[in-house]
This record gives structure tokens, sequence and C-alpha cells, in this order.
């Protein structure tokens, strides 16, 4: 799926991460933790050919990521949904409209009406505002429409980076079984996070990797988090 070998990444300065190996399997769930700063949303986007390593190989579905053109990217891209801390949205648009977004972006517009999207908003719980404006959401209903907008293309693989950052305690463990849900139906799963106790009430749940990135490198986090 994702792999990565002998990876190293620098904005260009000193080196962001460094010496960084690691392949995910399909359908599995990890977490990816660490200081802030650290570089998470960096690899994260590393991992999604946003940011081409420095040295070392990145590999997309077998391809390495070098190798291919923006183009290529942004296809092998259809296959990973990403959910960023800061969703964005079209403010003007209303709510199905922006979830609908990718398969507009990429020529499926005959798939992208109300009635198409109303699985999927109810999945979500948010059956009921697929009229609302962005501007109009809490932040639980932004983190929602912001993963049912990142599963719409049915990637193989989900990169959410602090998908629970700006809801309290209920709405984050409702987004993290939503993502194991997503995970059981066989999608790999990445969810960068500093929330330690996210991670300790999803151990209930799922068989997940927990990793941490510090001093430039990414470690198997040990059991007693
Ligand atoms: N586009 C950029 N250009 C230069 N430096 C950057 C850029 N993006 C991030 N950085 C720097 O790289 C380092 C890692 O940033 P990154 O966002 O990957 O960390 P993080 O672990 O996700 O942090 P946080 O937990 O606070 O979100 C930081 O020092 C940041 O300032």
């Amino acid at each position: 799926m994702i792999e990565l070998e002998n990876m190293a990444y620098s904005y260009g300065g000193g080196e962001l991460l460094s010496g960084i190996s690691l392949k995910l399997a399909p359908g599995s769930f990890h977490f990816l933790t660490g200081p802030s700063g650290a570089g998470k949303t960096t690899f994260l986007r590393l991992c999604y050919g946003d940011l081409t390593a420095t040295s070392g190989t990145v590999r997309l579905f077998g391809r390495d990521v070098r190798d291919l053109t923006r183009d290529q990217i942004a296809l092998l891209r259809r296959k990973i949904g990403t959910v960023h801390q800061d969703c964005q949205f079209l403010d003007h648009l209303p709510l199905y409209e922006n979830i609908a977004l990718p398969l507009t972006v990429s020529g499926h517009s005959e798939w992208t009406d109300e009635a198409n999207l109303k699985e999927l908003m109810q999945w979500v719980g948010l059956g009921s505002r697929a009229r609302a404006l962005p501007p109009e959401l809490s932040g639980g209903e932004r983190q929602r429409a912001a993963l049912a907008r990142a599963i719409i293309m049915s990637p193989d693989v989900i990169l959410a980076d602090e998908p629970t950052g700006n809801v309290d305690w209920e709405m984050s463990q409702r987004l993290l079984t939503l993502l194991v849900e997503l995970n059981r139906l066989g999608k790999t799963v990445v969810i960068a996070t500093h929330d330690l106790a996210l991670i300790r009430a999803a151990k209930s749940q799922v068989q997940a990797r927990v990793l941490r990135i510090a001093n430039r490198k990414l470690q198997l986090a040990g059991a007693d988090l």
C-alpha cells in the first residue's frame, strides 16, 4: 500500500525526518504520535505524495513516487482519503456539495446529487445537515463532514491528521468509532494525534500499532501509553 524505505525529509534546513522505514499493510490501523513539531503532518504528506522525500524511497501502491508525474500521483491519491487538521470547505456551497467535491473534480458529477449522498451523510450523522452551509456547522460536524469527504471516492487508505483536534471527548469517540468501522471494512487507517486517551480508548475496539516520531526517527511506541 504505502511503503517507506530509509526515508529522510528536510524543508531546507536540517533533516526533520531521518532513516524512516515503514510498511502500511492493507487493513492495518496505526496511530501516529509525537511532540508538536516532530513532523507528523509532514510524515502524512510524504505518505500521500504531497511532498517528495529528500532521500530514501516512498512507494505508493508499489510505485516509487520519484518515478511518477504529478498527474500519476494525483491518480494514485484517489485511493488515499485525507482528513486535515483544519478542514477546508467552500463556504458558499451546501454541505452535500462540499462532501461531493472529490467526485465533481474527478469528473463524476453524475453521482453528486443530494439523494446519492444521503446514505453517507447519515452514516456520519449529518443526514439532516445536507443543505447547511459550512460556516453554520459545529466543530464536530465539520470533522465528520471532512471524514465523509475523505471516503467518498472509496479509498483504500485513510490518513487522518488530528481528526479529533477540535471536538469534545464524546465526539472524538464518535469519530474514532467511524474510523474503526472503516477499518473493519478493510481500509488501512492512520491517525495522527496528540490525544493519548483516544489511543487508550481505541485499544478495546481495534488492534492498532502506535508509532511515535521523536528526534527525527519513527519508532514503535511502548505498551505503557
Ligand atoms: N512548508 C513548510 N516549510 C518549512 N517548514 C515547515 C513547513 N511545514 C512544516 N514545517 C516545519 O516542520 C516541522 C514539523 O512540522 P509538522 O507540522 O510536520 O509537525 P507536527 O508533528 O505535525 O506538529 P503538530 O503536532 O504541532 O501539528 C515544524 O518545525 C514546522 O514548523
